[in-house]
């Protein structure tokens, strides 16, 4: 699928973004993904009964990515941003989060990482911002907290998200919009490794959650921060790069989209779709495709030279 907008140029935002983040490695990523994550496994136990939130999930997110995980509801995404926010424990698996290993953390080393590996912003705007401070003085009081110099870095980093103009306003004088480019701001303030955003475009509408995306894609790409967006929005992937969609506990699939230049020097974004193979070659066919084909029980396989055929295996079809 190919669509023409007028987005800001992707390609240079990808080019900058990937350049912050080398630079913030020192050069070279050393740690071959930033966010890593193999067989995650997490089941909850209440009266009795065992719900299995996360089965065997893997996922890898190279330093600097800008990246959606969407899916319906109770798929596991909350459960998968609690793990990786330092929340909540997994029960087996690999969780790793800028080299840190989330599953050998001290209580100690759990709150450092939550105060500086990584930033927050929630979907309730109430939740991200202090109601009796101001805009600067809600960016400010990360840094005040961790005793690091104010300067000028409030105003600026409300400038990179659009909303300076907001500077001396309180949340309550501010849109729902303005308040979670503000958010923003406030989660990027002490410099973390990883930004984390659970649905923050879900009490938007469309045009405002797209400011929301374009302030998260200024921040990925000046800062090099890595950031992980959860949504049940399917639409975000046309906000993003790289979309992952989580079906029953695991990664099914994802939306790929790169800016190219069309033959009349425009840009074009190009979307393509893949399924995700686990270590065991299992991968899940999309819910359209088995619906549209009738796809029931057992299937049959042809592997051509170059792809494999997957037909209705029922007799008779
Ligand atoms: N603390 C808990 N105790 C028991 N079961 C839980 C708990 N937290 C989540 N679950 C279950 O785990 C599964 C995944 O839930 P999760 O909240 O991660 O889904 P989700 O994709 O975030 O859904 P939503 O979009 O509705 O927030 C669901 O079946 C849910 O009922």
């Amino acid at each position: 699928m190919t669509a023409t907008t007028d987005v800001p140029d992707l390609a240079e935002l990808e080019r900058r973004a990937a350049e912050r983040a080398a630079a913030r490695a020192g050069g070279t990523d050393r740690l071959g993904g930033h966010i890593v994550c193999d067989g995650l496994v997490r089941i909850f136990k209440t009266d009795g009964i065992e719900v299995v939130a996360l089965q065997g999930l893997d996922l890898v997110v190279d330093r600097g990515e800008l990246l959606a995980i969407v899916g319906a509801s109770g798929s596991g995404k909350s459960t998968l941003l609690n793990i990786l926010s330092g929340l909540d424990v997994p029960t087996a698996g690999i969780a790793r989060v800028a080299g840190v290993d989330l599953l050998a953390m001290s209580a100690k080393s759990r709150l450092r990482y939550r105060r500086h590996t990584v930033g927050f912003v929630w979907q309730q705007t109430a939740r991200n911002l202090l109601p009796y401070l101001t805009a600067r003085e809600n960016v400010e009081l990360p840094l005040r907290l961790a005793r690091q110099r104010v300067d000028g870095r409030a105003g600026e980093l409300l400038e990179m998200v659009g909303v300076g103009y907001c500077a001396d306003r309180r949340p309550a004088e501010m849109s729902g919009g303005e308040q979670q480019r503000c958010a923003v701001a406030v989660a990027v303030a002490n410099n973390p490794e990883v930004l984390f955003a659970d649905e923050p475009t879900g009490e938007l509408d469309e045009a405002t959650a797209a400011d929301v995306f374009g302030a998260l894609r200024t921040i990925n790409a000046e800062l090099g921060v890595t950031i992980v967006v959860v949504t049940h929005d399917p639409q975000v992937a046309t906000q993003v790069r790289r979309t992952v969609a989580i079906r029953d506990g695991r990664t099914a699939s994802e939306v790929r989209r790169s800016a190219r230049i069309a033959d009349d020097g425009s840009h074009e974004l190009h979307t393509e779709e893949y399924a995700l193979l686990d270590r065991a070659g299992r991968m899940q066919l999309p819910a359209s495709f088995v619906n549209t084909l009738e796809l029931r029980e057992r299937v049959k396989l042809n592997l051509e030279p170059d792809h494999i055929e997957i037909r209705p295996g029922s007799d008779g079809k």
